[in-house]
């Protein structure tokens, strides 16, 4: 639009040959022009006066566009407001808009020049002037809450933030590692050396010949002079089931009796460790030691009965 016709008419003054020569023509083109642009309708003039013109057009539009700081100068002379009373105009009569704004023709080629990059940049301006206001205006509240360009930051680290639960995904997978790696290694490390209180086990006695010897029902290690069925045990007897004397071992764990006598030489343990439950309950010290140790697949073979209570026996014994 701003290439059109406004260097000829716009002589500055000229502008009143521009319309009487072609009003008709003119019209159709104003028309269109008005339709496009409300604010610029002295460049569709222009642009229907001048076809002749058009090679100072290409060079004023050029520089018009590029030079945003030549253009406002300009436009606030007089285009502008020539301009907008020459559409205004327009729109409701072409014929009245015409005559009012054309002056007399200039000779001179500078003067028109100036005009028409005068014409030019109200239109071009305005077109440039919204986008970029509009956006900056919505950027300075949207970043600013706080304030103005030097917000960037504060938009960054908003975006971070959404960014960061995101990252709560990644963050969360690389914190782990670091920190949970660390101190189980550390924990592993000195936990070994303290529970290493194994003992060397004598040739014939490691965990795979306990397995052999249990493997075999016919070698009763539950004990020798014991009924082939479980039995009731009382405390009392649990108790004098200690290894002393000569007698066979007994401890109990989660109510049942079993006879570690045969399991002795086996334990890793070693000897004194397994009979420290002699004559009683081995459960507590069994959970504190080796909880994962299973303990019916290593002594299921030497089980020998169920813990009952004393009276329970006696009342068993009153009645047989
Ligand atoms: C009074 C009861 C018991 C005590 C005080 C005791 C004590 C111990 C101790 C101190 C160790 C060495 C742990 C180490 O150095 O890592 C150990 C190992 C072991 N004990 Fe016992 N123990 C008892 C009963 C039993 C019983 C009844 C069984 C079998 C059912 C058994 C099976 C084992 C096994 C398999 C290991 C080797 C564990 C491993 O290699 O991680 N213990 N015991």
């Amino acid at each position: 639009v701003s290439s059109k016709p406004t260097p000829t008419c716009e002589d500055g003054d000229v502008k009143v040959q521009e319309p009487a020569e072609t009003p008709s023509k003119e019209i159709t083109s104003i028309d269109t022009h008005d339709e496009s642009t409300n604010e610029s309708p002295t460049t569709p003039k222009a642009a229907a006066t001048t076809p002749d013109p058009s090679l100072t057009i290409p060079a004023f539009q050029l520089n018009d566009e590029t030079t945003t700081s030549s253009n406002p100068t300009p436009i606030t002379r007089s285009p502008a407001p020539t301009n907008d009373s020459r559409p205004t105009s327009t729109a409701t009569g072409v014929i009245s808009s015409m005559p009012p704004p054309p002056p007399p023709p200039q000779p001179p080629l500078p003067s028109s020049r100036p005009d028409t990059a005068s014409l030019m940049p109200p239109p071009s301006v305005p077109r440039l002037r919204p986008p970029t206001q509009p956006t900056q205006p919505t950027r300075s509240p949207s970043v600013v809450a706080p304030g103005t360009e030097g917000r960037y930051p504060p938009r960054l680290s908003p975006g971070s933030s959404s960014l960061r639960p995101p990252p709560s995904a990644a963050s969360s997978l690389r914190v782990p590692p670091s920190n949970s790696l660390a101190p189980t290694k550390v924990t592993l490390k000195p936990s070994k050396p303290k529970r290493n209180n194994k003992v060397n086990l004598q040739p014939g006695f490691s965990p795979l010949d306990w397995a052999a010897l249990t493997a075999n029902p016919n070698n009763k290690l539950r004990g020798a002079n014991l009924p082939p069925g479980l039995i009731k045990v009382t405390p009392s007897m649990l108790k004098a089931q200690n290894g002393r004397k000569g007698t066979d071992v007994w401890t109990s764990y989660q109510g049942k009796v079993y006879n570690i006598t045969p399991y002795v030489p086996f334990h890793p343990g070693g000897t004194g460790e397994l009979l420290r439950g002699a004559g009683k309950d081995s459960g507590k010290l069994f959970m504190e030691i080796h909880p994962w140790v299973n303990w019916d697949a290593i002594l299921g073979e030497c089980l020998v009965g169920i813990l009952v209570s004393e009276n329970e026996t006696n009342v068993l014994d009153e009645m047989d």
